[in-house]
């Protein structure tokens, strides 16, 4: 049974970011599961008190003393807690007979949360994800009601209710073998909500958005992870509130160190952004860190996630590694080409675009400008990424009801192919990649192949010209033909 145990509760009064770290640490560590609704008022009462309006006269010198949070008494957080376990213990008649829970006691309990919230709210408001939100102004975001619904479960009882994460979406899996889904929250801005429906059985089977039915699946711990990573130190769109940051920045440590980090590619990628902005002594590099979660994307979810590759090609560009950022944003591509383009997909969609129409036309200013020795318009390889690149989002539209691309993607997109010499373009060979289940899996959607179709050993070796093997299924032309165009031109 999880808890706030004495142990913990000896911790109290916290004043300091090492208490909070070793609060977490009972819990993680502790015989028993971790307890949700605690961590979560507890990092939720911290977030609130250093990011609200009455704490915005800047830091502008780091805090030098050990005690670097405002006190956090122990009254507090018990009252939070009792009051949410109240909620839930009074309005849910649990039957704790059954052991496992049961649809309607999911619905049961994201109708608890969902009715409680205030009628209406900015919802992409910071810091609406913590059950301090929730039980101090009845508001949460999309995350934290799915949050909120797995939390109250573990309150009555039901350890087999877990929470299952996409790249932009969070739902629940319960019952015997956790094989039960059920939708708890809504998703993005006018759509109608699903919740107590399973997860995407029609048409959204293919879109990014359920990421082709290979979710994080979280325990316990990584639910930890996940309420940790949801931590927002912004104090307004251009500070963040520093001791927030460096909260968020030791409770990922703690949590990749126990190992609970491993399956869930965006707590690696988050951790990487924080270690970037102020490197952890004796940790391994954030390079390492996007590398390790480009690893967890392949090695569990079969590469079809798209943000580990993304959160790497940010890296490579802010330190002007563009060769290497076309190569994660190729594989970035390379995994989107997969997936049908709907409605729920704006989020990617915005990520794809600011790649294609600001970063790429920005490294192609720079390096056109004369003055870059190893300059990327004389490399084949990065070429070839780019054909990559934009030939994935071609595949990706094709086959979807919506379209991806138009006009303004076309005159970024023709003045990048075209800053590249013919010489260094003709020395990109294109082969045509018939293999049968390349060619099957969009069409079908019935399975999606997560073959990498650049092919590495045939491609850069540095004497050779890079190849680009892919395949399409109109004829047999490798690219789709608008790139197939451009290429010839
Ligand atoms: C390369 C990037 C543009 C940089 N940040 C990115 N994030 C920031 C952190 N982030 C996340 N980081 C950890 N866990 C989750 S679970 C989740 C979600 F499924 F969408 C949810 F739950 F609906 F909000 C999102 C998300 C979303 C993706 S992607």
């Amino acid at each position: 049974m999880a808890g706030f145990r004495d142990i913990d509760k000896a911790l109290f009064p916290i004043k300091s970011i090492n208490t909070v770290v070793q609060l977490f640490r009972n819990q993680l560590e502790s015989p028993s599961v971790p307890d949700l609704a605690l961590l979560s008022i507890v990092s939720g009462v911290i977030e609130n008190s250093l990011t609200s309006r009455s704490n915005t006269a800047l830091q502008v010198c780091e805090p030098v003393e050990q005690n670097n949070l405002p006190v956090l008494e122990l009254k507090t957080v018990e009252i939070l807690y009792n009051k949410f376990r109240s909620i839930m213990l009074n309005a849910v008649e649990a039957n704790k007979s059954k052991g496992f829970a049961t649809r309607e006691l999911v619905k049961k309990v994201s109708d608890v949360i969902w009715n409680s919230l205030t009628r209406s709210y900015y919802k992409d408001r910071a810091h609406l994800q913590s059950l301090y939100s929730f039980l101090s102004g009845n508001k949460l975001d999309c995350f934290g009601v799915a949050f909120a619904v797995v939390a109250g479960c573990q309150c009555l009882g039901f350890n087999d209710v877990h929470l299952a994460l996409s790249e932009d979406h969070a739902w629940v899996i319960f019952g015997e073998n956790g094989t039960e889904t059920a939708e708890v929250t809504w998703h993005g801005k006018g759509n109608e909500d699903k919740r107590g429906q399973e997860i995407g059985k029609g048409v959204s089977a293919r879109s990014w958005l359920y990421v082709n039915n290979k979710p994080v699946v979280c325990t316990r711990h990584m639910e930890v992870a996940a309420l940790v990573s949801a931590i927002n130190p912004s104090l307004n769109s251009t500070h963040d509130a520093y001791e927030v940051a460096l909260l968020q920045q030791e409770l990922l440590w703690l949590l990749y160190d126990l190992g609970h980090l491993k399956k869930y590619p965006m707590a690696i990628g988050n951790l990487g952004d924080l270690e970037e902005i102020s490197a952890t002594e004796g940790k391994v590099p954030c390079k390492v860190l996007f590398e390790e979660a480009v690893f967890s994307a392949r090695n569990y979810y079969s590469n079809q996630h798209v943000y580990p590759y993304t959160y790497q090609g940010g890296y490579f560009y802010r330190n002007k590694m563009y060769e290497e950022a076309f190569e994660s944003w190729a594989n970035a591509s390379n995994v989107i080409r997969m997936y049908n383009y709907s409605r729920d997909d704006e989020e990617i969609y915005k990520e794809f675009l600011e790649i294609a129409n600001e970063l790429i036309p920005h490294i192609m200013k720079i390096e056109s400008s004369g003055f870059s020795a190893n300059t990327i318009l004389k490399k084949p390889k990065c070429f070839a990424d780019l054909l990559r690149f934009y030939d994935g989002i071609c595949q990706w539209e094709e086959g979807s009801a919506t379209p991806v691309l138009h006009i303004g993607w076309a005159k970024p997109l023709v003045l990048t192919i075209s800053r590249f010499d013919a010489d260094v373009r003709a020395q990109v060979n294109i082969v045509c990649d018939k293999s049968e289940e390349n060619m099957l899996m969009k069409k079908n959607g019935t399975y999606f192949n997560n073959n990498n179709n650049y092919d590495k050993e045939n491609g850069t070796t540095s004497n050779e010209s890079p190849s680009v093997k892919n395949s399409n299924d109109k004829d047999n032309s490798p690219f789709h033909p608008s790139i197939e165009a451009l290429t010839a031109a």
